[in-house]
């Protein structure tokens, strides 16, 4: 028997689970452990709109379906480290171990946001208490700032905005000169996202910044223990009585660096191959998807899913079977959609080309996508999405 561990149950990692048991179904001399920190999948996609709005029923999705074989099998736990043969869990499993073996093992362990776009309870009940609290402190403020013009920021004042909450002021704040960086946001969607916000209320402030609390630090919902100063430019936030953080994602790698420190570039993502192996010579049968792999381009649901996994599984096969010809990938076309609200927002596609309001809200901003991933992990479609 062969087993693949995949520690991390994201996007990447249930879609190679999927792959993996699609390509091994009748071969029961393979199984899959997916290992994973939560008692269910958080769709980290539509964690913004639960925000505002409760969403506690679907945004949480569990985990007991996504296999179809009971050979294979999710393990709620946390991997603190491993070696060449196995993963070091921080408890014991339902067969009384707290370690697993593996011939092949998959990083996709993904990058942390600060909550609520990503809620990182490691149960269900948890989850649902820390964003009811979100709800109510953001219900409660009248004068929210949003620290970071990026998409998360961008796409939280859109939720905001929605919300229609009486009396609240918005502002966001954004360290840049442009929304987002220039690296995928063309200077006409900086443009076209100032206007959309400007003309719902809420201020923006461009290339300034603001002195936190120190709270601040790695959450992102904060309630000032004393009024803000002025921003560095001026601007009077004095009346600012909730900060939301926006500041980006970061790599998690302690569980890598505790392993094997050389596997993580200076930026903490994980050295890869073209063919997603891991850059380092001992590991041939370790290979990294999704956020986490240190690959120059924007990270995406979709190409951790449908860029990266095929790559993957490929390979692992060939491996299985003792082939040599390994697949490398290759980065595909940057698509990027950025809701504002559930009837607005920009696409943006390669060549220039943006697509508005209309357009994005029938492919992401309506939806956020909630339906399709309660399918991708073979649950029936709770009755409030249909
Ligand atoms: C508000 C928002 C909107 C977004 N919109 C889009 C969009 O429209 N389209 C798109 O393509 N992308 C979008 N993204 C980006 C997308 O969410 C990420 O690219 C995606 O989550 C990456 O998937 P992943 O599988 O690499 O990791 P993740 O989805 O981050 O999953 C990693 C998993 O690993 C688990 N884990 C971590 N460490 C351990 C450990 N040591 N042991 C066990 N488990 C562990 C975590 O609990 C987590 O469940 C959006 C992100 C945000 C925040």
């Amino acid at each position: 028997m062969k087993t693949i561990v995949i520690v991390g149950g994201g996007y990447g990692g249930v879609a190679l689970a999927k792959a993996l048991e699609k390509q091994h179904h009748s071969d029961d001399s393979v199984r899959i452990l997916l290992i994973e920190a939560k008692s269910h999948f958080y769709h980290t996609v539509g964690g913004l709109r639960a925000a505002v709005q409760d969403l506690d029923d679907v945004v949480f999705i569990p985990y007991a379906n996504v296999f179809t074989s009971s050979r294979h099998q999710v393990v709620h736990a946390t991997v603190n480290r491993f070696d060449k043969k196995a993963v070091y869990l921080d408890s014991v499993t339902q067969d009384g171990g707290d370690q697993i073996a593996y011939d092949f093992l998959v990083i996709a362990t993904g990058t942390n946001y600060a909550a609520p776009a990503r809620i990182e309870c490691a149960e269900m009940d948890q989850g649902k208490q820390q964003l009811q609290q979100i709800r109510q402190q953001i219900k409660q403020a009248r004068h929210v700032l949003i620290v970071g013009g990026g998409p998360v920021g961008i796409e939280l004042a859109g939720e905001l905005k929605d919300a229609n909450l009486k009396d609240q002021q918005v502002t966001l704040i954004h360290s840049q000169s442009q929304l987002g960086h220039p690296s995928y946001m063309p200077l006409k969607v900086h443009h076209k996202l100032v206007h959309l916000m400007t003309s719902h209320g809420i201020q923006v402030l461009l290339d300034d910044k603001v002195d936190l609390p120190p709270s601040s630090s790695g959450t992102m919902v904060v309630v000032p223990s004393t009024p803000l100063a002025t921003s560095h430019k001026g601007a009077d936030l004095s009346s600012v009585d909730l900060i939301v953080m926006a500041t980006g994602n970061r790599p998690s790698p302690q569980w890598i660096q505790a392993s094997v420190p050389d596997l993580l570039q200076s930026d903490n993502y994980v050295k890869v191959k073209p063919t997603l192996q891991v850059d380092h010579p001992d590991f041939p049968n370790l290979f990294v998807l999704g956020d986490i792999a240190g690959l120059d381009e924007a990270k995406l649901a979709y190409r951790a899913a449908n860029g990266h996994t095929p790559v993957v599984a490929a390979n692992i096969n060939t491996l299985l079977t003792n082939g040599t010809h390994l697949k490398e990938y290759k980065k595909g076309i940057d698509i990027m959609l950025i809701t504002f609200g559930k009837s607005n927002g920009v696409t943006i596609l390669p060549w220039g080309i943006v697509l508005g309001g209309w357009m994005s809200s029938l492919i992401k901003s309506k939806t956020l996508f909630y339906d399709r991933y309660w399918k991708e992990l073979n649950q029936p479609v709770p009755n409030s999405l249909k």
